[in-house]
């Protein structure tokens, strides 16, 4: 049995990329490098965003992070986040900064924030398309139809939608190369946390007002998330708000142009996926539904540093859903938590009651019971960052705080 200090009065250090071997490292040294030529191949650039990209490239190779190099309104933001990293090495940087760094720099080379053609050009469009309009994505519309419609069976309904918008999570494209999820294993066995429970316990015992939702992945993720969305209206929120990211962000996050097309691609199916789509159309015409893409969805830090605006939107809400990998770290800290670490003790800084759905892609784990900790870390598998396993957290949530 390992030791656990659950406890620990300090929150440990935040995560760097300096361990030989980690996750992390592998992320800036081979992943972001990769990434890198994957934009070269997909999109026709021109001689002067090869060259950007060059820079980079040499940036990440020389372990030196560079100033933004662009025409850019938010660059004064960026130095005061950038606050004695320039110069230094990407390793030693938190990760979490490097990696949302490696990002803006990467929309810097191809001119995605300057006048001209690039402007506002979605350098990850090209996957992204592909996804929404891929054969899986068929599938998942397809299997819309054998939902259960009956009013009895709503709950079961709404089980099967999370579970889709869990798992949905899995499809990450600047993670599906690696993606080893044994398909044929069962998911509830594959999940750390398990609160759904509690979670449609207390959704159904009042109607409460306005639902968040912080939108991760496009595509496979994207569509379950719109689907769940349309169940939340009809059953458990007078609104909901889809937090999108306000501009490109890891591949395969979601924009608000993104949701405008996966919302056309439903509401254009036939069968129970076009009349969701068709719902949602109407959701967000007549005022239920809302789309908002606030700028901190796209920076380097923890959600505990949130701006006064953001964080009053949210403390409206009766609840906040949020999806993915970098959102669970961005929430409870990227940090190298004793993993029976209480989610609440990370998440008592959050204006809302939280539930976090998300497949394990990154080191990040709080929460845990210590019996489920050992059987997995005597499993010897590396369930944590191979999006094989996943969970459903919940915190702040009281049957007064729904019931308003
Ligand atoms: O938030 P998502 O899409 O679920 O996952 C994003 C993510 O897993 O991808 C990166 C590795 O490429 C991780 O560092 C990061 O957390």
């Amino acid at each position: 049995m390992t030791a656990h200090h659950p406890d620990a009065t300090e929150a440990p250090a935040e995560i760097r990329s300096n361990v030989p071997g980690s996750f992390a490292r592998g992320v800036l040294t081979r992943r972001h490098p990769a990434l890198i030529r994957q934009v070269r191949d997909a999109i026709p650039l021109g001689p002067r965003q090869h060259r950007a990209l060059d820079r980079l490239e040499a940036d990440v190779a020389r372990d030196e992070i560079t100033p933004l190099d662009d025409a850019a309104d938010d660059h004064s933001i960026w130095n005061d986040w950038a606050q004695g990293y320039y110069g230094q090495s990407w390793l030693d940087a938190p990760f979490l900064w490097a990696e949302s760094y490696f990002y803006r720099k990467l929309l810097a080379a191809t001119g995605y924030f300057e006048s001209g053609p690039w402007r506002g050009v979605d350098i990850f469009a090209p996957s992204k398309q592909a996804e929404l309009h891929s054969k899986d994505v068929d599938a998942e519309l397809r299997a819309l139809d054998e939902l259960p419609r009956q009013a009895e069976r709503e709950r079961e309904r709404g089980e099967v939608l999370l579970q889709s918008s869990l798992w949905g999570n899995q499809a990450d494209l600047g993670f599906a190369a690696s993606s080893n999820a044994p398909a044929e294993q069962r998911r509830d066995e594959r999940l750390v946390v398990d609160d759904r429970t509690r979670l449609w316990d207390l959704l159904a015992a009042g109607t409460p007002g306005t639902i968040a939702v912080l939108a991760d992945n496009v595509g496979r993720e994207l569509i379950p998330d719109l689907v769940l969305i349309d169940h939340l209206l009809r059953h458990h929120a007078e609104r909901v708000v889809l937090y999108v990211k306000p501009y490109p962000y890891y591949v395969s996050d979601a924009t608000a142009p993104d949701t405008f097309e996966h919302l056309r691609r439903l509401a254009a199916a036939p069968g129970e996926a076009g009349a969701v789509g068709q719902r949602l159309w109407s959701a967000l015409a007549t005022g239920p539904l809302e789309i908002r893409a606030h700028s901190f969805f796209c920076a380097p830090l923890e959600f505990n540093r949130m701006p006064a605006d953001l964080h009053d939107e949210l403390a409206e809400c009766a609840l906040t859903i949020l999806k993915g990998d970098l959102n669970y770290r961005r929430l409870v800290g990227d940090r190298a938590w004793d993993p029976v670490t209480p989610f609440e003790r990370t998440t008592a800084y959050f204006p809302s009651p939280v539930a976090a759905l998300r497949t394990l892609k990154s080191d990040v784990i709080v929460g845990m019971a210590p019996e489920r900790l050992d059987e997995l870390e005597a499993s010897g598998s590396d369930w944590r960052t191979s999006g094989t396993h996943a969970l459903v957290q919940l915190h702040g949530v009281t049957e007064r705080q729904l019931l308003g």
